[in-house]
């Protein structure tokens, strides 16, 4: 046995970390293993929902490092949880901290996904001596394919951050940066998603306008997307030293560009971030 994990709201989000957690692979030596929890605890608001989670749990088979998962639906269940991720939407969480407090009380560290809440907000409600953590991930994270940014409240310390960092980096890739860049990755990370899939959808009817039958499009929309990234990963290579390769002189590629820029595409996506990282400020605000 090594402890108890709740997640509180397995929603979306909630269910990514419960498969990242719960299907990550064996861990390779006995300090690893201690890493993770032998028990996770979902806690829904409804029924149903803690149904979906039970048949999610299901449909995994068993889990490489972890003994039980329980899917429970609200009020607070009486147990005693080490580490409590906490995945409502904003705007619940208020009234969640209120509502399970005992569940909190008795961890020693909380990871909070939501976004605009700052660690100080969450560490009001908490004992002093609880460590606080923000995580901001997106829906790739589902299927493994995420990005995550965590910070961490002062009083943390190294083995639950090389706890968290082990965890969480099932989510796809982990990134440890200063809570100040917290809403600006709600922006970049927690939104992107949205962003790239409104380029993909551009690309998609731009070939549509053009002539190419709907599905071909959607496929090779995605295909670039998905090729262009894997190139720029495995280069390395800045993205302008790529764009430059495709931009034979003279050629279509820049006569394209041109026109994109001068509609305002990149200031339009630049701005879009901004815009985002104004109001994930603001999230934690409205309760
Ligand atoms: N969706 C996204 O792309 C992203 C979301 N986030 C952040 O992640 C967090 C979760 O968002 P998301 O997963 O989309 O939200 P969802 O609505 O999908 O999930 C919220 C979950 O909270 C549960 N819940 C609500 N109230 C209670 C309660 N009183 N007791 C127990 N469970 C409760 C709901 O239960 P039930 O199922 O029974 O209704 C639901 O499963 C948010 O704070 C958001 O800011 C961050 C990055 C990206
Ligand atoms: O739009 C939202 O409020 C959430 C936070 C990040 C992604 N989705």
């Amino acid at each position: 046995m090594t402890y108890t994990l709740a997640i509180l709201g397995c929603g979306t989000m909630g269910q990514a970390v419960l498969s990242a957690i719960y299907n990550a692979p064996k861990a390779d030596s006995p300090e690893k293993e201690a890493q993770y929890p032998s028990k996770i605890v979902t806690i829904n608001n409804s029924a149903s929902g803690a149904e979906k989670v039970q048949k999610l749990v299901k449909g995994y088979g068993s889990s490489p490092n972890v003994s039980t998962v329980s899917c429970l639906a609200g009020p607070q269940p009486d147990l005693d949880a080490q580490v409590v991720v906490v995945a409502t939407k904003p705007y619940q969480l208020e009234a969640v901290l209120k509502s399970y407090s005992k569940l909190f009380e008795q961890a020693s560290q909380v990871i909070s996904l939501a976004a605009g809440w700052t660690i100080e907000q969450i560490q009001l409600q908490l004992p002093k001596s609880t460590s606080v953590s923000r995580v901001m991930t997106n829906t790739p994270a589902k299927y493994g394919w995420g990005s995550a940014v965590i910070s961490h409240s002062p009083n943390t310390n190294s083995d639950q951050k090389e706890r968290s960092q082990e965890l969480f980096q099932h989510l796809g890739m982990c990134v440890e940066l200063p809570e100040r860049n917290m809403d600006a990755a709600t922006a970049l990370v927690g939104s992107g998603p949205a962003f790239v899939l409104l380029m993909m959808e551009s690309m998609m009817e731009g070939g549509i306008k053009m002539g190419i039958p709907l599905e071909e499009s959607r496929r090779l929309a995605a295909n670039v997307l998905e090729g262009t990234s894997k190139m720029a990963a495995a280069t390395g290579a800045h993205p302008s030293v790529l764009k430059h390769q495709v931009c034979t002189p003279g050629g279509n590629t820049i006569a394209g560009l041109c026109t994109m820029e001068d509609r305002g595409v990149k200031s339009g996506i630049v701005r879009g971030i901004e815009e985002a990282t104004r109001v994930a400020a603001q999230l934690g605000k409205k309760k």
